[in-house]
């Protein structure tokens, strides 16, 4: 109990010794950008902007424009950016100056040990080297047989709780698409079952990882310390402090670390083993599972001349982050196309038709027999389906998993701007000085939603834009005659840097998504697996008080699907639709 005094009375010190020095700092220079009034002595806007703030995030931008000047914790001045030509020079042309803050990196050393996302500089640009050609397109063809039989499996346990006489269930889709994602990865990262569908069967590693997200999200007031307590307490005094603590959620990190590691030692000395096993022509003994992404990527290690290779540490590092960056995102993706299909039944009956003729295709051409529905599609017929591909980008671009990043300025430096901003005192600027150590918001929301590259109606969700009139994919970015008006995302020479379709949701420069391709494929097996045999509704009988589930997607860091009161808590992650299995007036009325 005395420590635990000992450790709150250091934290309030520390908060009234930022307080203290905060008031006593020159003048901010940042007084000359625009932004929202402080709403909160603590909190300053962060509330607003991070917890359910959507809505909040757009009309920020809408009346102040690509920089904007916010209020963070104790009331640290921040720029809140989404003009394009800002963030090609933050991601892009000055990513070494504009780098990930300590709090991140620090917290995911903390977490996940050396891997992509807790590394910065020369080193995480070696890791980069490594682990790039690891996720080529080359490496993903070889993987979607690896994720088809668990998008298979998942199918076969929902269309279980189907009725066979039709009639409409109530199914929580939530638990399914999760467990799903998180077998895709692992099995694709790793070449390694965790079960994770099978529900009678008990995984530490698992269960562990679905907790970490909501565990550290009750902890992010704590984040802003990370560094602090890093840098001046050793890992004795850290692990003290974390026993002690009165915090169900810190224990459950801690608790979600040692489980984390043990896994991932246990599965690295498994993968070293095979490796030291392959047979003299480079072959491993088990072929299925040296495709997977850590197989290739020890592999390429061993082969990589002695500056450019990984330690074992580092190697280490990168399972718990690819598992944990490629999970909860394409969760929480896939659960959102869901919620569309279910909510635009038009889009949902055009996209079963697509699937259909596609799978119909192709096992006519390959002289396949049995039910349509069960045809698997190859890769390149997979992602060149060009509806399918529409859905799938236009919903990333109006609801990105990741709506907000943040950025350090590691010295100071001028952010030119596309379109220029209303200063404070009145005039138009086109450049904002930032000063050295300002923390930067990268608004992948906002930027997704530019009303000058997408349109008056950027944040419709409107597949058709991706479409030409006669149904065909339409060129984006450089790839078509921007001038002409054909190409999307690029409007007057003005664009966004990021890596998918010009969209910030998997931002762009060296610390783009390594994962995007995978993440693409992922949905558009599991849509292409369990749309021609499941049609999705949303809820519409009422509960015992007559209320009907009404769901609702807030936006506190990732996005968490909800049901609103009464029927709901407003709280518990979840998506209640009605399923049912598909009829033949589920297609969209045109000839086969
Ligand atoms: C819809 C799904 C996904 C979205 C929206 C998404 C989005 C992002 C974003 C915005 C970043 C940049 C984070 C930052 O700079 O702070 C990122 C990084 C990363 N993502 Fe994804 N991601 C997705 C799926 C995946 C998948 C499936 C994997 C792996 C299989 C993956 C692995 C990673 C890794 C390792 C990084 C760190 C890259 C680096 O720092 O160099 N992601 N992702």
């Amino acid at each position: 109990m005395a420590f635990l005094r000992v450790s709150a009375t250091s934290i309030c010190v520390f908060i009234l010794w930022r307080l203290i020095r905060r008031l006593r700092a020159p003048k901010s220079p940042l007084t000359h950008i625009r932004g929202p009034k402080k709403e909160h002595w603590l909190k300053g806007n962060f509330h607003r902007i991070f917890q359910d703030g959507r809505q909040y995030n757009l009309d920020m931008v809408e009346q102040y424009g690509g920089a904007v000047k916010i209020y963070a914790l104790l009331g640290q001045e921040q720029l809140y950016i989404s003009d394009p030509l800002a963030l090609h020079h933050i991601v892009v042309k000055e990513q070494n100056v504009y780098e990930e803050t300590d709090m991140f990196i620090m917290g995911n050393r903390l977490i996940f040990g050396d891997g992509l996302i807790a590394t910065l500089g020369e080193q995480h640009r070696k890791q980069r080297k490594m682990l790039n050609p690891v996720f080529s397109l080359a490496n993903m063809r070889n993987l979607l047989p690896v994720i088809q039989p668990i998008a298979d499996q998942l199918r076969t346990i929902l269309t279980a709780e189907l009725p066979a006489d039709g009639s409409v269930v109530e199914v929580n889709i939530l638990p399914w698409l999760s467990r799903g994602a998180l077998e895709y990865v692992c099995q694709a990262a790793l070449g390694h079952s965790f079960n994770a569908l099978d529900p009678t069967k008990e995984n530490d590693y698992m269960d562990a990882i679905r907790t970490l997200a909501p565990s550290s999200l009750r902890l992010i007031f704590l984040r802003p310390f990370i560094p602090m307590i890093v840098r001046r307490f050793s890992l004795y005094w850290r692990n003290k402090m974390m026993d002690s603590a009165p915090s169900d959620a810190l224990r459950n990190i801690r608790h979600v670390v040692n489980v984390m590691d043990t896994s991932s030692k246990n599965i690295f000395a498994e993968k070293k083993a095979a490796l030291e096993n392959d047979d003299s022509a480079g072959n491993t003994v088990n072929t299925m599972k040296g495709k997977d992404i850590m197989s290739i990527m020890l592999r390429a290690n061993a082969s990589s001349s002695d500056n450019d290779r990984l330690t074992d540490s580092e190697l280490l590092g990168q399972i718990n982050t690819i598992i944990f960056a490629g999970f909860e995102t394409t969760t929480s993706a896939i659960c959102r196309i869901f919620w569309i299909l279910a909510e635009k039944q038009d889009v949902q009956a055009r996209l079963r038709s697509e699937i259909r003729k596609a799978k119909q295709e192709y096992a006519i051409a390959q002289g396949l027999s049995g039910p349509w529905e069960d045809v698997e599609v190859p890769y390149d017929t997979l992602m060149g389906l060009p509806y399918l591909d529409a859905i799938v980008r236009e919903t990333l671009r109006v609801y990105p998993p990741t709506s907000l990043l943040s950025r350090t300025a590691r010295q100071s430096s001028i952010l030119p701007l596309h379109e220029p901003i209303r200063s404070a005192s009145g005039e138009m600027i086109s450049a904002v000085h930032v000063p050295e150590n300002t923390t930067l918001i990268i608004s992948i929301l906002a930027a997704n939603h530019n009303k000058r590259i997408w349109g008056e109606d950027a944040e419709e969700w409107r597949a058709e834009r991706w479409l030409s009139a006669s149904g065909e994919r339409r060129p984006f970015g450089d790839d078509g005659n921007s001038m002409s008006g054909a190409s999307l995302g690029i409007k007057d020479g003005m664009k966004y840097p990021g890596v998918y379709a010009t969209m910030m949701t998997f931002l762009g420069g060296g610390r783009a998504c390594i994962g995007f391709k995978f993440a693409e494929m992922e949905m558009k097996q599991v849509l292409t697996t369990l749309v021609p045999r499941i049609h999705f509704a949303l809820p519409k009988s009422p509960d015992e008080d007559g209320h009907v589930k009404e769901i609702y997607w807030k936006m506190n860091g990732l996005q968490v699907p909800v049901v609103r009161p009464p029927a709901g808590d407003n709280v518990t992650a979840q998506v209640p639709l009605d399923l049912r299995r598909v009829r033949e007036d589920d297609f969209m009325n045109q000839p086969r």
